[in-house]
């Protein structure tokens, strides 16, 4: 086996040593034999997961086709996937292109249909996907879908037991984090919060970055899943600092969103022509690739949902009750957050964050 991984390692070696890449060991070995799953055909990548009294040690590993029985002690690891949106359909789908053995569940059923096309199984409620599943990821909407999906009837908490794990990949608040991570682990089974930065490319790509705290040994287990769906992963240690970092990372999001809209829509107002902003914003010090991704199609005032803008409200919404929690003054942040909400009220929530810009101009036309 050593030897295969040798040899995978080399094959791969200059899609694993991008810059943008986490020096990692593990994340970049597992990485590249899942990426050899695809490069290298006859060294497929398997997840396997060895149970050991009351935690889950999975392990990854390349076999040859020839020889894909697993050793007598392992068995394929079972994961659950909970919440099937615009984040976690592509997650999901992931890891059934990785070889998991994946099981799904969603409110709405039909977002299932296209997983179980790929061949995942499917169950009809959080419960029975966490008791037949080792590890169950759940990637919800809010703090309220989060918990009922976790803790309500029939919710996950109701299927878990010792030797199992529940990785909430939801961005929630770490009052909410700790609610569920303690109705799991009152079953016996290990919690992971697990929020991730970057939207629906990253995660169609496998290049998310996740931000994880709870119980390490989860992490460690977990690692071949998350570095399937990601390019990097963060362990920040006890429950709740995987969501504050989130949050902090999302209000600054939010934030030069909101200043960026007022930029084209004032470079617009006194003769320039906005397309030209986005393009030297993008070769001086502020540059981000938010900008040159988004700026384009704001000119044009279309908004293809990546990240709902409902969603950016919310995150506004917790980090600012995170700042209110240590006294920390956020002033750009609570502004940035009244024009989100301006936004919702004009029946934007379901469109792209970067619909904020739509706000500021109902506002300069209910002026003029
Ligand atoms: N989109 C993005 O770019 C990113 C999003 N995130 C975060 O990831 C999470 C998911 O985002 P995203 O996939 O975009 O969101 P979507 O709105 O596309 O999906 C939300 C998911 O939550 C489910 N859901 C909502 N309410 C309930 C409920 N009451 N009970 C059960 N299930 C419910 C939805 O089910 P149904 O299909 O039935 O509605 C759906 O599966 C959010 O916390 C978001 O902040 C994090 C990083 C990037
Ligand atoms: O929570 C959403 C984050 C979107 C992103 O990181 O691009």
């Amino acid at each position: 086996m050593a030897k295969i991984l040798m040899l995978n390692s080399s094959c791969c070696s200059s899609q694993i040593l991008s810059p943008h890449k986490t020096t990692i060991s593990s994340l970049s070995l597992s990485k590249a034999m899942a990426m050899c799953s695809s490069f290298c055909p006859r060294t497929p990548f398997h997840p396997r997961a060895i149970k050991h009294q009351n935690s889950l040690q999975f392990k990854a590993f390349s076999t040859h086709a020839s020889s894909t029985s697993p050793p007598k002690d392992e068995t394929p690891a079972r994961i659950g996937f909970l919440g099937l949106g615009i984040m976690g359909s592509p997650m999901a789908q992931n890891l059934i292109k990785s070889g998991c053995d994946v099981t799904v569940w969603n409110r709405t059923k039909s977002k299932c249909d296209p997983l179980i096309s790929l061949g995942a199984k499917y169950k009809s409620s959080p419960e029975e996907v966490a008791a037949s599943c080792d590890v169950t990821f759940a990637m919800l909407a809010d703090p309220e879908s989060a918990v009922d999906v976790a803790c309500g009837k029939h919710g996950a908490a109701s299927g878990m037991s010792s030797g199992k794990g529940y990785v909430d990949v939801s961005t929630v608040d770490g009052a909410t984090s700790k609610l569920i991570s303690s109705q799991i682990r009152s079953t016996g089974a290990l919690f992971l919060e697990a929020p991730v930065s970057g939207s629906k490319k990253p995660a169609e790509d496998g290049q998310l970055i996740f931000l994880t705290a709870g119980d390490k040994s989860l992490y460690e287990t977990s690692a071949p899943f998350l570095d399937i769906m990601g390019k990097s992963r963060f362990y920040l240690g006890d429950v709740g600092n995987g969501a504050a970092m989130k949050l902090v990372v999302n209000m600054i999001m939010g934030s030069m969103m909101a200043s960026f809209s007022e930029g084209l829509l004032l470079s617009e107002k006194v003769g320039l022509d906005p397309s030209v902003l986005v393009e030297v914003i993008s070769q001086g010090a502020i540059s981000a690739p938010m900008y040159s991704m988004k700026g384009p199609s704001m000119v044009q005032s279309l908004y293809p949902t990546a990240f709902p803008l409902k969603h950016q409200q919310k995150d506004l919404r917790l980090a600012l009750g995170l700042a209110e929690s240590v006294s920390q003054p956020t002033p750009i942040a609570a502004a940035a957050n009244e024009l989100y909400k301006v936004a919702k009220s004009h029946g934007l929530s379901d469109q792209d964050f970067s619909a904020v810009i739509e706000a500021l101009k109902v506002r300069l036309q209910q002026r003029t």
